[in-house]
C-alpha cells in the first residue's frame, strides 16, 4: 500500500492524477459530442441547445460575463455552478475558449470568460456543452490543500496510523438496542469511543447503512453535529430515508430535481420555503422585477449610450437640461431616471441576498445533520461548519480525494463500505491508482480497534446469498433465521399466475429462489454512436417475467429491474413506461433491495465477450439485490466462457 514520508509527496500524488483524470473527463465530453446528435446530448442533460448570448459585464477578479437566455426555460440538465462550457453555433471542436458557470436560474445560466469573450456568444442559437465538471475536481484540490489546517487527517492519510489515540472510554455502553444485533451495537459503542477513524466493512445486506443510522441518531443525541455522504444522490436518499424512519431532523443539501421525491420535505430547498426572512427576499425579488419592467422605458447606460461618462456624471447633466457631446438632453434624462431605477434594483438585490444567504445559514446552522454527496459537501453552504463527526456511506466507491472533499470538514470520521461491491469510477486509465478507495487502504493498515466487519444478512434468502458469500465473502456471511428461508409465498396476496408460460413457469415458483433464464436466441446489439449495448430479446422476456410477476400479486414496488449497460436500461424503461417497477444500472442500484429482481445481462456472442460484466464486484452487487426471488436473464453460452460465471450458472441448475 502507498505510504507518504510528507504531505507535499502526497499532494503532488493526488494532484497529478486528479489533473489526468479531468483531461479523460475533456476527452469523454469531446467523444460524446462527436457521436450523438445535439438533442440526444441535451437528452443526456450534457448540452442547452438554443440559447441567445447577451453581454452581462464584469464580475468579481475582472471576469466576462455573457448570460444565455431561452425564454421556454432550460431543460434539465447535470451543468453545475463551477463547471467548464464550451459555447458553439453547431458541433464543438474542443478548439473553443473555455468558460466556467457561475449561475442558473430556470431561464438562464451566466458563464464567465477570463479573456473578452468570442463574438459568437452575443447572437442567437447558441448550443452549451459541459465540457468538465470541473467543481468536484477543484473541490479535491481545495481538500487536499486544507489537509495543511488538519495534522491529524494529514499524518492519518499519509498513513502514520501509530498516532491514532488510544480509547479512552472503551467499553463504556453508551448505546444498545433491541432492534440491532450484538455485533451492530458494539459496532456503534465503538464508533462513538474513538476520537478519530472507525470503519464499518458491510457485505451486503448486514446493514452498515441501517448502523450508520442509528450511529447518527446517538451522536445527534449526544448533540454532535454530523455530516453525512455518499458517492450519488441515489445513495444520501438511501441513507436519509433511514433517518427519517429514526424521526432525526436532517436536511438535505442539493439539487431537488436529483432527490426522491419522498424526501424531498427535508431538502434545504423546501425547508426554505417556509423561513420568514426567505419569504421577505421572495417579496424583493419580486420588487426587482417590477423595478425591471419599468426600467424598459427609459435608456440603458450602456457602454455605447454613455459614451464614457460615469453614473453620477450622467445625473448631473440630466438636471441641467443640455445635451452632452452628442447625446439629446432627452436622453440624457431617461438614462439617468434609467441609472436610478438601477441604483434601486441594486440595492434591493444586496437586501434580497442577504437575507436569502441568512436565512440558509440559520437552516443549516440549526440542523443537526446534513446529508449530501461527497462534492456537494465542498459548497459554498457549508464553507464555515466544521462538524464533530463526518459519516461516509458507500465509502469504497469513492475516490480518495472524493472522500477528503467531506473528511477535511469534520474532526471524527466513520466510514462504511464493503470493497467487494463496486469501487470508484475512474475514466483515465494513467488515474487508475485512484480506484483504490481511501476506505479499503485504511482497512489494511488501521488497527483491529478502528475497524470492524458486520456478518449477519438480513436481506437476502440463504439460497441467494450463498454464491457471493462462497465467492466473495469465505463463507463469513451468515442469513438471519427471520430471512433465510423467506419466500414469495410470506408476501401477503401473492398467488402464483396459473397461466404463465411454461419456459418462465419458475419466475413465479415460491420454492425456487433464485432462477436463471436462458435467452440464448437473444441479439446483443449497439448503436453506432455508442458503447453501450442491449438485446430486445431479453427485454421482451422482461416484460413477459414481469407481467406474470404481477399478475401473481406482486406489487410493482417489490419489483427491481437492473442491467449492467445503460442502453438496455433507457429501453426497459420505455418497454415498461407503464408498469411503475424501478429499472436502474446495476451500478446505480448498490445499497438497494427489492422482494425481486430481474437482472437482464445483455451479452450474447458466439465469442464468449462478456466485456464489464467480468468485473466480479459488478457481479457481486447484482446477485445481493434480491430479498426473496433473483431472477437472471442471460445466454449462458456466452457466460459461461467466463469462470465464475461457469459456477454461478452450474450452481442455480444444480440447486
Ligand atoms: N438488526 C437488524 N434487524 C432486522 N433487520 C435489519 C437489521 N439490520 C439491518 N436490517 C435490514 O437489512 C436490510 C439491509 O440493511 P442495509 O441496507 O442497512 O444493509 P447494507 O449493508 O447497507 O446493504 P448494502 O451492502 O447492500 O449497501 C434492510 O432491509 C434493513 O432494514
Amino acid at each position: 500500500m502507498k505510504r507518504f514520508t510528507d504531505i507535499n509527496q502526497y499532494k503532488n500524488f493526488f494532484e497529478s492524477l486528479i489533473q489526468k483524470e479531468r483531461k479523460a473527463e475533456m476527452e469523454f465530453h469531446l467523444n460524446e459530442i462527436s457521436l450523438l446528435s445535439a438533442r440526444q446530448r441535451e437528452a443526456k442533460g450534457r448540452a442547452i441547445l438554443n440559447l441567445i448570448g447577451k453581454d452581462a459585464g464584469t464580475g468579481i477578479g475582472g471576469v466576462f460575463l455573457v448570460k444565455l437566455v431561452r425564454g421556454s426555460g432550460l431543460p434539465d440538465n447535470e451543468i453545475s455552478n463551477g463547471d467548464v462550457v464550451i459555447i458553439s453555433k453547431d458541433k464543438p471542436t474542443g478548439k473553443e475558449e473555455q468558460a466556467t458557470v457561475v449561475s442558473k436560474t430556470k431561464r438562464s445560466i451566466t458563464i464567465a470568460y477570463n479573456k473578452i469573450p468570442p463574438y459568437l456568444v452575443f447572437g442567437r442559437n447558441l448550443r452549451l456543452d459541459l465540457y468538465s465538471n470541473d467543481i468536484t475536481f477543484q473541490r479535491m484540490l481545495d481538500a487536499i490543500d486544507s489537509l495543511e489546517k488538519l495534522p491529524n487527517l494529514q499524518e492519518y492519510v499519509k498513513s502514520n496510523i501509530v498516532l491514532l489515540h488510544e480509547s479512552e472510554n472503551l467499553n463504556i455502553q453508551k448505546f444498545s438496542s433491541d432492534i440491532l444485533n450484538s455485533k451492530q451495537q458494539e459496532i456503534i459503542n465503538q464508533a462513538l469511543d474513538i476520537n478519530d477513524i472507525f470503519l464499518i466493512h458491510g457485505p451486503p445486506g448486514t446493514g452498515k447503512t441501517t448502523t450508520l443510522s442509528y450511529l447518527i441518531k446517538s451522536l445527534f443525541q449526544e448533540q454532535e453535529k454530523v455530516l453525512v455522504t455518499a458517492p450519488s444522490n441515489t445513495a444520501v436518499d438511501n441513507i436519509l430515508e433511514k433517518l427519517q424512519t429514526l424521526e432525526i431532523p436532517a436536511t438535505r443539501i442539493g439539487n431537488p430535481i436529483r432527490m426522491d421525491e419522498n424526501l424531498l420535505n427535508l431538502s434545504l430547498d423546501v425547508q426554505l420555503q417556509d423561513h420568514p426572512e426567505y419569504q421577505q427576499a421572495n417579496g424583493i425579488w419580486n420588487k426587482i422585477q417590477v423595478l425591471k419592467k419599468e426600467q424598459d422605458d427609459y435608456v440603458p447606460a450602456s457602454g455605447q449610450n454613455r459614451r464614457g461618462l460615469s453614473d453620477s456624471k450622467i445625473i448631473q447633466l440630466a438636471s441641467s437640461k443640455k445635451p452632452y457631446r452628442g447625446i439629446q438632453s432627452a436622453k440624457l434624462r431617461k438614462m439617468a431616471k434609467w441609472i436610478k431605477i438601477q441604483q434601486e434594483i441594486n440595492k434591493n438585490y444586496e437586501e434580497a441576498q442577504a437575507l436569502q444567504t441568512s436565512a440558509i445559514e440559520s437552516i443549516l446552522e440549526k440542523s443537526p445533520v446534513i446529508c449530501t454527496t461527497n462534492s456537494s459537501a465542498g459548497s459554498d453552504l457549508l464553507k464555515d461548519i466544521i462538524f464533530d463527526v463526518v459519516c461516509i456511506d458507500e465509502a469504497t466507491q469513492s475516490t480518495e480525494p472524493e472522500a477528503l472533499i467531506p473528511l477535511v470538514k469534520g474532526r471524527k470520521w466513520v466510514l462504511a463500505g464493503d470493497h467487494q461491491q463496486l469501487p470508484p469510477t475512474v475514466k483515465a486509465k494513467e488515474a487508475s491508482d485512484l480506484s483504490i478507495s481511501l476506505f479499503e487502504r485504511f482497512q489494511s493498515e488501521l488497527p483491529e480497534n478502528r475497524i470492524d466487519i458486520l456478518t449477519i444478512q438480513y436481506r437476502m434468502h440463504k439460497e441467494i446469498m450463498q454464491f457471493s458469500n462462497e465467492n466473495f465473502y469465505d463463507n463469513q456471511l451468515k442469513a438471519h433465521p427471520t430471512v433465510s428461508n423467506h419466500s414469495l409465498h410470506d408476501l401477503p396476496g401473492f398467488e402464483p399466475f396459473p397461466y404463465v408460460n411454461p419456459a418462465i413457469e419458475k419466475v413465479v415458483k415460491a420454492s425456487e429462489p433464485i432462477v436463471f433464464i436462458n435467452c440464448d436466441n437473444g441479439k446483443e446489439q449497439q448503436l453506432a454512436d455508442s458503447h453501450s449495448w442491449f438485446n430486445l430479446e431479453e427485454i421482451a422476456l422482461t416484460k413477459e417475467i414481469t407481467d406474470a410477476l404481477l399478475s401473481s400479486r406482486l406489487f410493482p414496488e417489490d419489483i427491481g429491474i437492473i442491467s449492467p449497460y445503460d442502453q438496455q436500461v433507457s429501453r426497459l424503461k420505455s418497454a415498461l413506461r407503464d408498469y411503475h417497477v424501478e429499472i436502474k444500472s446495476i451500478d446505480g442500484f448498490q445499497g438497494r433491495e427489492k422482494e425481486v429482481i430481474i437482472i437482464s445481462l445483455v451479452r450474447s456472442n458466439p465469442d464468449g465477450n462478456i466485456g464489464f460484466l467480468r468485473d466480479y464486484r459488478r457481479l457481486n452487487v447484482a446477485l445481493t439485490r434480491a430479498k426473496r426471488k433473483l431472477i437472471i436473464i442471460g445466454n449462458p453460452s456466452t457466460l459461461q466462457s467466463n469462470p465464475i460465471y461457469k459456477t454461478l450458472i452450474e450452481n442455480i441448475f444444480n440447486q
